[in-house]
């Protein structure tokens, strides 16, 4: 999952980096590997600071002050192709034609096809491993067919749904034409998420997209509207809107993980609540935990796994009247492990993160929540630092059901073989994890805690759970191409390969020493 934003501010003598760098900040959650901002300046100039890390990696003052001009976009990436390395790391920029400037959250199914027309075709350079790339250069391309030196909305929309004929997969897209103003896009099952929201000042409306509402919130933007599926939304220079649904019946699915982990609980998405999702998750999950452990229970004490599943949890405990207690202490300062790249590097990270607490744990029988279990890195660590901390029975119950399938859609979970619950039964999962125990939501209830506040949403991505895939192009031959490309022990092969030619065209990241 990466996080997109763009912003245009209706004053053009003021400068939009420093909110596009707070934006990207409260988005951090959903990409640790990389950041960047792309400004425009009056004259049509194009100013770029991005390069490996965290954004307080990359940004400090005197960078944000040479990011000049009153609109840009923004970027944190969590890779789901290509590689980690800094010349994949976004905005991506293209100068011809109209100088383009792209951001992506999401994935694309069809890569390998769309290369190949890029290359064979429209003849165009594609420089790294990035698919955001190629949704980039289709854009492109499609814009260069209008053969004019200045392009309008239409010329835009065109070119948008031209993207949409050809890119399958997941794609929440942000785009800067130098010049003419900012610009949003959501795939045809808008699977990824993306809104938009305004703010008056002295000189007109600003704009600003974000892939989660939370950030319009803090930056005082308000009526923020997501992107419906197929949808384009333009805002130019001079302050005038257009959006246009480009698909003329979309079916719209969006991907029920960004409510389970992903999103941030006091984002809105789609007009639900991630955090009554997350409270109607822990409610569900307490029956589940009363079919599989019995009325009359002997669980003492109910422990989240921080940070995403405290919301759950707390509920999970309310109904089931059963004490809630934080006995796992996380270092505040170390970031998601899901989301970071090796399993080696997530595993160590586990342990450095949390520590728990005797005093929770000693003698008693324990139920420790956590949102997921996905590849059992964070759940093995946590039952066996229970037990040592003096548990005596510990249960494990997960939020949402066992994740048995890749996702393809931009999630790095390319390979079934990484994921502890694929081709086991529950209790298979126990033992492996250490646990007495293991309880999962069931996909209904995790789709009824979400449908309950969006009935206008018919059907989710939910392809993790239950391997149905949304999207065209996903079938045993690609995702054995993509377990071949992204699995854990593949990835670094493939990363090394690259080495050390990885400093990307315009050695931006010379200029972050
Ligand atoms: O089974 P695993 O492969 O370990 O993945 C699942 C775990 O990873 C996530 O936590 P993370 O530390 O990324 O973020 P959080 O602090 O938001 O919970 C998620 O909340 C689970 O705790
Ligand atoms: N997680 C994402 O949204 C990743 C975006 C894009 N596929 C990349 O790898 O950069
Ligand atoms: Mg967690």
């Amino acid at each position: 999952m990466c996080g997109i934003t763009a912003l245009l501010l209706a004053d053009h003598n003021l400068m939009a980096s420093p909110e596009l760098h707070e934006g990207l900040g409260m988005l951090q959650h959903r990409g640790q590997d990389a950041a960047g901002i792309v400004t425009c300046g009056n004259k049509g100039r194009l100013y770029q600071i991005k390069g490996s890390g965290m954004v307080r990696d990359v940004f400090d003052q005197p960078k944000l002050e040479q990011l000049v001009g009153s609109m840009g976009v923004g970027h944190v990436r969590y890779p789901t192709a290509g590689s980690s390395s800094t010349s994949e790391a976004q905005p991506l920029y293209v100068n011809s034609p109209y100088g383009i400037t792209f951001a992506h959250n999401g994935n694309l199914v069809n890569a390998a096809e769309l290369r190949e027309f890029l290359d064979h075709e429209a003849h165009r350079h594609i420089n790294t491993d990035s698919d955001s790339e190629l949704l980039l250069n289709i854009f492109a391309n499609n814009l260069n067919k209008t053969g004019k030196s200045r392009i309008n909305e239409e010329d835009i929309f065109t070119a948008i749904k031209g993207i949409f004929d050809v890119c399958h997969g997941g794609y929440a897209c942000v785009a800067m034409i130098a010049g003419f103003g900012i610009i949003g896009f959501r795939d045809p099952h808008g699977i990824r998420p993306i809104g938009f929201a305004k703010r008056q000042s002295p000189k007109g409306t600003d704009y600003m997209f974000a892939s989660e509402s939370v950030v319009c919130d803090g930056c005082s933007f308000t009526d923020f509207e997501d992107l419906k599926p197929g949808e384009a939304v333009i805002v130019n220079k001079n302050l005038t809107v257009t959006r246009r649904e480009l698909i003329p019946q979309p079916s719209f699915s969006p991907c029920i993980f960004e409510y389970v982990y992903f999103s941030r609980p006091d984002s809105i998405i789609d007009g639900i609540s991630v955090y009554k999702c997350r409270l109607a998750m822990g409610e569900a999950l307490a029956d589940q935990v009363t079919k599989k452990l019995g009325p009359n229970m002997d669980v003492d004490v109910i422990i989240p796994v921080p940070d995403t599943s405290r919301v759950a949890a707390l509920q999970t405990a309310y109904k089931l009247d059963i004490t809630y207690r934080e006995g796992f202490i996380k270092n505040r300062y170390i970031g998601r492990t899901f989301i970071m790249p090796g399993q080696a590097m997530r595993k160590k990270t586990v342990r450095r993160k949390f520590n728990a607490m005797s005093l929770e744990f000693a003698g008693k029988n324990v139920l420790i929540v956590d949102d997921s279990i996905v590849r059992g890195t964070t759940s093995r660590e946590i039952v066996q630092m229970a037990r040592d901390a003096g548990a005596k029975k510990v249960y494990l119950a997960s939020c949402a059901p066992a994740i048995r399938y890749p996702n393809v859609y931009g999630i790095d979970m390319p390979s079934p073989h990484e994921l502890v619950a694929y081709n086991k039964t529950e209790d298979e999962i126990a033992e492996a994890l250490g646990a007495d125990k293991v309880i999962f939501q069931t996909l209904e209830g995790l789709v009824a805690s979400c449908q309950k506040f969006s009935p206008h949403i018919k059907s989710w991505d939910a392809s993790v759970f239950d391997g149905k895939y949304i999207s065209g192009n996903v079938d045993e031959k690609y995702l054995k191409h993509l377990e071949g490309l992204r699995a854990d022990h593949n990835k670094g092969v493939v990363e090394d390969l690259q080495s050390p030619e990885t400093l990307g065209l315009y050695n931006f990241n010379l200029q972050l020493k």
